[in-house]
């Protein structure tokens, strides 16, 4: 058997970053920019009103007030996105609306609500010819330029792309960022007594849950889930899904067949290739692990083959996976252990239970308090009743976190230091 740490390492050597793409800017949420952003335009682009008004002279109705209002001659109507627009002189006011270009002229916006003419929609009623201004002018103008010049860097290189990044980068002339894109994660699961979720169960049938876990982990861990299917232990079907569907996935996941069975189809199919290896990794659950890299032309696709169990699923998704989707995506880097660890916490067994000997324990719990001595302890009991082992589905919902165990305890006592590792 080899150590987590062995097999992650060996999996992680393997790992690259997806190549950087230029990508339209939804599709760049949540993805890592690989370089600094500067703005191509002005923000704003242009001169314009902050305000529903009139554009005037600001001197025209320096002395404007409600029982001695200035009266202006109109000589335009000015809609956000106008381009052709009036020349404004003493003694005259275009109607405005809010991020409409400032006339040439003009210095200044009066409000609507400052003039003798009502605010709201215009009802298709064109300006009027004059307008009685109540008061003098506010500034009212944004000035072109007033946020961001062109060469500004706004977004800095490494960041986790926010919608707000996408405001600025939309607002300063980009279409695209350029990014490491989200990587496509199929998802296979096997074996012939499997049944889809909510259909009635023959003999020695179960309901499959590792399609739906893993797909629902992908797509919370910023991934693109690609369903794949769920098949039987024919290997022709595994072999026809891997000729067809490589092109469209970044890495694969599979489920069940990798042991000692003497159906154990992923083993069967992908064994031979000798570009995926089957190890017994010290853990529990877990144990049998296959990993390797499949290759769609030039073009390598990682594979990571998961023990059936459920409960070993989602263990070996958070402990091989998710590292992994994190270097391909841009997160982390093999070479930074710190990049690459989950979020740990110090817990403390709030009861006792057994570990097997020899594998390091992932064992899902529940959080009970904090330690009365230390409030930064976490108090963790095991969240099913028959702890670590690998077929309880059905408590999963259960647990909060997984506590790590060392492999040579075979035992924890209540009060017992553990670590906690944060899972989805
Ligand atoms: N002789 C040995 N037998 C087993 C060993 C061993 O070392 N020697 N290891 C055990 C351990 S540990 C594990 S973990 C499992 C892994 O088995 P497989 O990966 O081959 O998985 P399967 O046999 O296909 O399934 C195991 C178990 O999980 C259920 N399962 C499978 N897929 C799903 C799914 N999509 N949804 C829900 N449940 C699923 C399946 O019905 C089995 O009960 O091997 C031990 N045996
Ligand atoms: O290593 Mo297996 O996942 O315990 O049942």
């Amino acid at each position: 058997m080899i150590t987590v740490e062995e097999h992650r390492a060996a999996v992680l050597a393997q790992i690259t970053p997806l190549p950087v793409r230029q990508l339209p800017l939804t599709e760049a949420l949540g993805c890592r920019l690989v370089e600094d952003v500067v703005a191509r335009v002005e923000v704003p682009p242009f001169d314009n009103s902050a305000m529903d008004g009139y554009a005037v002279l600001a001197a025209d109705v320096a002395d404007a007030t409600e029982s001695r209002p200035v009266r202006l001659r109109v000589v335009g109507d000015i809609p956000a996105g106008a381009d052709a627009l009036p020349r404004v002189g003493p003694g005259t006011a275009a109607r405005i609306m809010t991020g409409a270009p400032i006339p040439p002229g003009a210095d200044a916006v009066v409000p609507v609500e400052r003039t003798d003419q009502p605010a709201g929609p215009a009802d298709g009623k064109d300006a009027p010819e004059e307008v009685l201004i109540h008061a003098p002018a506010g500034s009212h103008v944004r000035r072109a330029g007033e946020d961001v010049t062109p060469g500004t860097q706004v977004l800095r290189g490494g960041r986790t792309v926010r919608p707000r990044d996408l405001a600025t980068a939309a607002s300063t002339g980009h279409g695209t960022l350029p990014v490491r894109p989200r990587v496509r994660l199929g998802v296979l699961t096997t074996g012939d007594e499997l049944v889809a979720p909510g259909e009635p169960l023959g003999p020695g049938q179960i309901p499959e849950s590792n399609n739906v876990l893993l797909l629902g982990l992908a797509e919370q861990l910023g991934a693109t889930p690609v369903p794949l299917g769920i098949l039987g232990d024919r290997p022709s079907e595994l072999r026809d899904v891997l000729a067809r569907r490589l092109g469209g996935v970044d890495a694969l996941v599979t489920t069940g067949g990798v042991s000692a069975g003497a159906y154990d189809v992923v083993k069967e199919v992908l064994g031979p290739l000798g570009d995926v290896a089957f190890r017994a990794v010290a853990m529990q659950p877990g144990k049998p692990q296959g990993f390797g890299v499949l290759h769609d032309g030039e073009r390598p696709v990682p594979i990571f083959c998961l023990p059936g169990n459920p409960v070993s699923v989602f263990v070996s998704f958070m402990v091989f996976v998710e590292p992994a989707l994190r270097v391909m995506s841009g997160f982390a880097r093999p070479d930074d252990a710190d990049s690459l660890r989950p979020l740990l916490l110090d817990g403390v067994a709030a009861t006792g239970w057994r570990s097997p000997p020899g594998r390091c324990q992932y064992i899902p719990v529940a959080f009970d308090g904090t330690d009365e001595e230390d409030d930064h302890l976490l108090r963790v009991r095991p969240s099913a009743e028959r702890g670590s082992q690998s077929h309880l589905v059905a408590s999963l919902a259960a647990a909060e976190a997984l506590a790590i165990v060392d492999a040579e305890v075979e035992s924890v006592a209540e009060g017992d230091a553990v670590t906690v590792m944060m899972v989805p």
